[in-house]
């Protein structure tokens, strides 16, 4: 099956468990939020999908590939072509222009500076923030920071987008802009999202919500206010 899954993983930090068993499944071009109480795992899964952590037990796969076994070498080049990553606050490089973090990815991955240059624009102007190409983070707002940020994630046209509370330092409005924005440009390109947060409102503009609770999928649903769409039983799989 393509797309992404996860099939029973566990991973603790030295004594302290942080999942205990949670199999999802993600189909291609689908946004999901995965939602639940502070400390329950959501940030641990969201790594454990992305190739950043390795689950102690259990797999991940791919597009049909099991990635988890896979070297670190190996994992971090999907990060830098078919996976991208957006965290709460943007890390910007805060030395460098709006246009320079944004074509920074493409630069890594052999784009010529030219190209990336150009393409650093033209994603800065879907984000809404084309005037900024040449300003550092250090002189924008969170929100701007954010949208460059979001450019920066899909200048590469990841095919997985994880983004783990990514309004998170915005205000309501703020916040809304960027995801309004994100969602939009994900489902013009069929890139799929992982999107962690605690918030309903933000977790309203998936297509599924997967709540988790100490560390597994909360089978009822009711973790938090009403869910888009209740899971399977314990141990199921979440689609
Ligand atoms: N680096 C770490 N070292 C030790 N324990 C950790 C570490 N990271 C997370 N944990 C613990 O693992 C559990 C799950 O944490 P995780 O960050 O995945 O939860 P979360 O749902 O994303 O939380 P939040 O919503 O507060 O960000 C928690 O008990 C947390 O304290």
């Amino acid at each position: 099956m393509s797309g992404l899954q996860a099939h029973g993983v566990v991973r603790s930090y030295g004594p302290t468990p942080a999942l205990r068993g949670v199999s999802l499944d993600v189909a291609e071009g689908e946004i999901v939020a995965v939602t639940g109480p502070s400390g329950c795992g959501k940030s641990t899964l969201l790594h454990c999908l992305a190739g950043i952590l390795r689950p102690d037990v259990g797999e991940v796969h791919w597009r049909g590939e099991r990635i988890d076994t896979w070297p670190e070498a190996a994992r971090s080049r999907l990060r830098r072509t078919e996976f991208g990553v957006l965290f709460q606050f943007g890390q910007l490089v805060p030395e460098l222009t709006a246009a320079e973090n944004v074509a920074l990815p493409l630069l890594l991955a052999g784009t010529g500076r030219r190209g990336a240059g150009r393409a650093a624009r033209e994603w800065l102007d879907r984000l809404g923030v084309a005037h900024l190409a040449d300003v550092r983070p250090g002189a924008m707002s969170g929100g701007q920071q954010q949208r460059c940020a979001t450019a920066r994630a899909l200048v590469t046209g990841p095919r997985v987008l994880f983004a783990d509370e990514p309004t998170g330092a915005l205000d309501t409005l703020g916040g809304e802009e960027v995801l309004t924005r994100l969602v939009h440009l994900a489902r013009e390109q069929g890139t799929t999202i992982v999107l962690v947060t605690h918030e309903p409102r933000i977790a309203a503009y998936a297509d599924r919500e997967v709540m988790l609770r100490d560390g597994v999928v909360d089978p009822t649903g009711l973790g938090l206010d009403e869910p888009l769409v209740p899971v399977a039983g314990p141990g199921a799989v979440a689609r």
